[in-house]
């Protein structure tokens, strides 16, 4: 404990402590885990605390709009939900309960591929929601196809290809992986039409995914969905550009939440090189331990255009249901706004490089 006293709670702790209240250790160990020492989970956390955000003063902060666009749709504010899988372990509506707080909120819902309701089951739970669709390129190059064209079919408006899934992680809390999914714990949106309705086992949907994938099966996923394309899992500056270069519309800085690869850098540390790198030629996003809205802004500072959440939207929903989200979400817009206000900014558009400077010290 410092001379002050302990660290403040962030608005996601409440969420937390009521989730490990109600889910089991193996559960919660996988929501909250990270990969080998968890090195990049930490770090993901300590980078944004790093950063200090410079305000700007007398502005005339009467109005301040929190409201965006993320590839031309309107969103609420710049933060959005990352993909992650089985709302099932949070909610017994699984992503249905999800999609109803993205839609009582004005909040972009990113479909997992390992979602446990079926992308079209998402939809229909909350049809005003802005949805995209996370997806991995899979060894049967037929049934991505198919996938893809399901996501365009089911009302999706980008697809979010994840390119950082070509090794299995050693997920330590796991005991290795002990982490076993409940029995019928179904995948529809990893099996072709014909098996929709059982979907597949965790273990096939994981060897599913092709350590081959290259730049140019960009492309590819661009034509078979003719949806726009988010490249997510990028931390470098030259890969940022040659998906760009392949037809990238968005990419998403992110380790996966230290999920993967342990050791790597933190996103808040790579997000401005990228994004410089990537200038106006597509939007550039970030997840990874935001967890305030000072994180948020930090994130527009560097240059991202949203910011992401993951593991608090998963224990907002299992504290709380749709009702519980909905309320993190409306809480962390709030945040939000008050701190685009006190930097002097009336909108997400006025936030410029130099409201964040690196704190001095060790
Ligand atoms: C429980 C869990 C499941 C996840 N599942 C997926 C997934 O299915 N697809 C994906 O692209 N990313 C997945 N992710 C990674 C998130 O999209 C995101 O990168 C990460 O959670 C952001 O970090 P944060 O949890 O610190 O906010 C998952 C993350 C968690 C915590
Ligand atoms: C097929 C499940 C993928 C889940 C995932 O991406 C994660 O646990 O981080």
């Amino acid at each position: 404990m410092s001379a002050v006293g302990p660290e403040a709670p962030d608005l996601s702790a409440a969420r937390r402590h009521a989730a490990a209240a109600v889910l089991d250790a193996g559960t919660l160990a996988y929501i909250d885990g990270g990969s080998g020492l968890e090195e990049t989970l930490r770090a993901n956390t300590a980078a944004w605390r790093r950063l200090a955000l410079q305000p700007r003063v007398l502005r005339d902060m009467t109005v301040v709009e929190t409201a965006t666009t993320l590839l031309g749709a309107p969103v609420a504010a710049p933060v959005a939900l990352a993909p992650t899988a089985m709302h099932l372990l949070a909610d017994p509506e699984g992503e249905a309960a999800t999609a109803r707080a993205a839609e009582r909120t004005g909040t972009l819902l990113v479909a997992s591929q390992a979602a446990n309701r079926s992308w079209q089951e998402i939809a229909d739970a909350a049809p005003g929601a802005l949805r995209w669709t996370q997806m991995y390129m899979l060894r049967d190059r037929g049934l991505t196809r198919e996938l893809a064209a399901y996501a365009k079919d089911s009302g999706s408006r980008a697809i979010v290809l994840c390119v950082d899934g070509v090794a299995l992680p050693r997920r330590s809390r796991m005991d290795g992986n002990a982490f076993v999914p409940p029995d019928g714990m179904p995948f529809p949106n990893l099996a072709p039409a014909s098996a929709r309705g059982r979907g597949v086992e965790l273990g096939a949907a994981v060897s599913a995914f092709d350590p081959a994938v290259t730049f140019a099966d960009l492309a590819l996923v661009k034509e078979w969905s003719g949806l726009p394309l988010v490249v997510k899992g990028v931390l470098h500056a030259r890969d940022a550009v040659e998906c760009v270069d392949a037809g990238a519309d968005a990419i998403a800085v992110s380790n996966h939440g230290g999920r993967q690869l342990d050791g790597c850098v933190a996103t808040a540390d790579v997000l401005a090189e990228i994004a410089d790198a990537v200038g106006a030629r597509a939007e550039v996003y970030v997840d990874g331990g935001i967890r305030t809205g000072p994180d948020v802004v930090k994130a527009l500072a560097l240059g991202a255009r949203a910011a992401f959440v993951g593991r608090p939207a998963l224990w907002a929903l299992a504290a709380g249901g749709t009702e519980g989200l909905a309320s993190y979400l409306g809480e962390l817009q709030e945040d939000v706004r008050r701190t685009l206000a006190f930097c002097g900014c009336t909108s997400p558009d006025a936030v410029r490089g130099d409201h964040v400077r690196l704190r001095p010290g060790p």
